[in-house]
């Protein structure tokens, strides 16, 4: 994987709140023990998503056994900061960040404490320069201890996981620990992948079920979570995963890659991606006393009104206290919130720019007056706007 540390696309310090709230999607990839499979599947859907056009972070927090790096061909990278932030390895548009790129050798972290673990998970979740995605896919440390625990809380709401489980596993409690875990911290288990669930004849391609192939199904059945496939064991995985390659470039099965393929068509299913932009509309209007803010700048206050286009009507408002007005964080905020639209009154070209670049429509020369007014105007194609009084 050709890779290389972005110094692009910088984004003011900002914490954990912020970083994650542009990012769309976020799955933890979680297994009740180790050596199941957990990394490679992390790795393989991290790539696959980013193969398919989305933005995606990958972020290793394994910190006994981060494998990330190697399974990625990022061993020897560095990783430097810009700004209080830690740039992530880019490749494509996959940024990658591992606990192994700040660790002066491997076993380093298998002797931290608890808080020193517990701050390291957070800088690399919200110091990390992940900008917006899509998707930010985390390989969990394995098991439901403090770690894990933890890590999942940093994380916060509206996360979502997936299980990865062998055959022999499935028979074992600990995928269920797993999915008692999740519940727990009202984590969405968002499907199952049972890995080495086959395997491949390398002289005839024939797929042998050696632990009889009813498990994953019946895993599903019964806790009433999606199987989302089920990898075979295949030697290419093992030996791609060693040299740095992604199952897709490893030479790897048809059945091991139609698996793959599933996992990733299922994932995406039911992404409701829209619900943040396409076709619903979140319209963003900064406040003061209650009416459209003359000074953008300054305002200490936004209206989010969601809209629906079809019938040309609010559907809900919420009103947000902005985080500090530092250049790059607006835009973002809003982007994480699936706002599609701001009306202001005045705004400097540079922000203009910033916004549109994160997917947000900007109206300018809007008049001070009610959001609701406002709103049902431009929906009805009659807002009046006159000239941009651009306050910086
Ligand atoms: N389906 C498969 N076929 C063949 N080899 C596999 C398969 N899945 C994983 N492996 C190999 O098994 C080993 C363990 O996989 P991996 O590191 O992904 O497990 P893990 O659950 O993340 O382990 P740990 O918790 O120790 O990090 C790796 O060498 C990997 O390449």
């Amino acid at each position: 994987m050709k890779t290389s540390c972005d110094d692009s696309n910088q984004l003011p310090p900002g914490d954990l709140e912020f970083s994650m709230a542009a990012i769309d999607k976020k799955i933890l990839v979680l297994s009740g023990k180790g050596g199941v499979g957990k990394s490679t599947a992390a790795v393989n859907i991290a790539v696959e998503l980013s193969r398919r056009g989305l933005n995606v972070g990958l972020l290793d927090i394994d910190l006994h056994g981060p494998s990330v790096p190697r399974m990625t061909d990022t061993s020897d990278v560095h990783c430097s900061t810009i700004k209080d932030k830690i740039v992530p390895i880019q490749a494509g548009n996959l940024k990658i960040m591992s606990i192994a790129y700040l660790l002066q050798d491997e076993k380093q972290a298998v002797i931290w404490r608890g808080p020193m673990k517990h701050t390291v998970i957070k800088q690399l979740l919200g110091n990390t320069d992940w900008g917006i995605l899509d998707y930010l896919i985390v390989d969990f440390p394995p098991g439901t201890g403090d770690e894990p625990l933890a890590a999942a809380e940093l994380i916060g709401d509206g996360a979502e996981a997936v299980v990865v489980t062998t055959p022999q596993q499935v028979a074992v409690g600990d995928v269920r620990r797993c999915i008692t875990f999740c519940e727990k911290l009202s984590l969405t288990v968002r499907g199952i992948v049972e890995n080495m669930s086959s395997a491949v004849c390398p002289a005839c391609g024939e797929v042998f079920n050696i632990y009889g192939s009813e498990g994953g199904r019946k895993l599903a059945e019964e806790t009433g979570i999606e199987l989302l496939g089920s990898i075979p064991i295949d030697p290419k995985i093992t030996a791609g995963a060693d040299e740095g390659r992604p199952i897709s470039e490893s030479g790897a099965d048809e059945a091991t890659l139609k698996a793959l393929a599933c996992i990733i068509d299922k994932l995406l299913k039911d992404t409701n991606k829209t619900t943040k932009g396409n076709d619903n509309m979140r319209i963003a209007i900064p406040l003061a006393d209650g009416k459209l803010t003359l000074h953008f700048g300054h305002c200490r206050q936004f209206a989010v009104m969601d809209v629906d286009p079809e019938n040309k009507s609010i559907t809900a408002r919420e009103d947000m206290v902005p985080p500090e007005h530092e250049p790059g964080v607006l835009p973002k905020w809003l982007h994480g919130m699936g706002v599609t639209h701001i009306i202001a009154a005045g705004m400097g070209q540079r922000a203009q720019q910033l916004f549109n670049q994160n997917g947000i429509e900007v109206i300018v020369g809007a008049e001070a007056d009610t959001p609701e007014n406002l709103v049902k105007a431009f929906l009805s194609e009659s807002l009046v706007t006159g000239q941009n009084i651009c306050d910086h």
